[in-house]
């Protein structure tokens, strides 16, 4: 049976005057890496902790399959939280082991389980030792077993990236992947945009509460950008071109975005008219600009 989609519905939260969550919504669907991403405060945490239940929402909904996320449905959920849950004194295998009789697994099948995923995530040798002796890397892995060790029907995790080695990064996104794989949706936030970019099915950039961008990266990054090489060119020579927005401005190289029906041969003209032109082509923005795009809406 496939897993059910995760729906965030309309949700809102305010701490006193602070408003966390302005209604945001999308949906995560059964076998999709979702990447979450947005500045600090967009919301981000905020949001998972209500999919969790630890903290509840003003409005809205958090829906698992088109129902309402009860106490029983929640179990079903697997957690990585930003400030970590672990406990610092209990030996990994002891503690993955707890966590997953806690949901419901009978001894045999909790050690399994713990052994399976002490193994994958290339934790052999730390078995036995606490929690708070391993480094923080590891202690990442081991959290990222905690959220897994049950078997989850979701998987949510707030910035499972942060402070990874480049082996520990290849080794969760394997992870995340073959999770996706099984059927299950799989949302994650991230700083890394490179790595959502890379991979993640969809995109949400939250702002303030919001979504203010969805969709696949190959959507959300086809507005495509200008790139000029005029060596010769002062400092801001393409910001006074009527339509013409300046993302990025290097000396000698700028990237320009063009409102639609603007013509690149006038932006050409007026580069030329600076002296030699050595470089002019239209290529995709990348996540990240994009973000800067959406976020600053200054695209710096
Ligand atoms: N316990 C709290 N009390 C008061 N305000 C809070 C609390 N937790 C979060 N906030 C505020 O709510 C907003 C959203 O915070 P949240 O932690 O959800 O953002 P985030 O996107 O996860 O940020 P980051 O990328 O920095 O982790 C911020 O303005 C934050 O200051």
């Amino acid at each position: 049976m496939p897993a059910p989609a995760l729906k965030i519905d309309r949700l809102s939260k305010r701490y006193g005057s602070v408003v966390a969550l302005d209604g945001i919504s999308f949906e995560v669907a059964p076998g999709e890496l979702f990447g979450f991403v947005g500045s600090n405060g967009a919301g981000k945490t905020t949001t998972m902790r209500i999919v969790l239940g630890v903290l509840a929402a003003d409005s809205g909904a958090v829906r698992f399959g088109g129902e309402p996320v009860t106490h029983a449905t929640r179990t079903r959920i697997g957690y990585m939280p930003e400030e970590r849950g672990l406990y610092p004194k209990m030996r990994v295998l002891d503690q993955l082991v707890y966590l997953a009789e806690l949901h419901g697994l009978d001894n045999t099948r909790a050690h399994q389980a713990a052994e399976g995923w002490i193994e994958r995530l290339g934790l052999r040798e730390r078995r036995r030792d606490e929690v708070q002796k391993l480094s923080l890397g590891n202690q990442q892995r081991v959290q990222l077993a905690a959220a897994l060790v049950h078997d989850p029907a979701v998987l949510v995790l707030d910035e499972p990236f942060s402070g990874l080695d480049p082996i520990a990064v290849d080794v969760m996104s394997e992870v995340l992947r073959e999770k996706a794989a099984t059927g299950v949706p799989v949302v994650f936030s991230s700083h890394q945009l490179d790595l959502v970019e890379r991979l993640c099915d969809r995109v949400g950039i939250i702002q303030k509460g919001r979504v203010v961008a969805c969709g696949t990266v190959a959507e959300l990054t086809s507005a495509a950008l200008l790139v000029v090489s005029a060596p010769d060119a002062p400092c801001g020579w393409a910001g006074q071109l009527a339509g013409v927005r300046v993302v990025a401005d290097e000396p000698g190289r700028t990237v320009l975005e063009l409102d639609p029906g603007v013509d690149d041969q006038r932006v050409l003209a007026a580069a030329l008219a600076t002296g030699v032109v050595r470089e002019f082509r239209w290529r995709r923005p990348s996540l990240a600009e994009l973000f800067r795009n959406v976020v600053t809406g200054s695209g710096e």
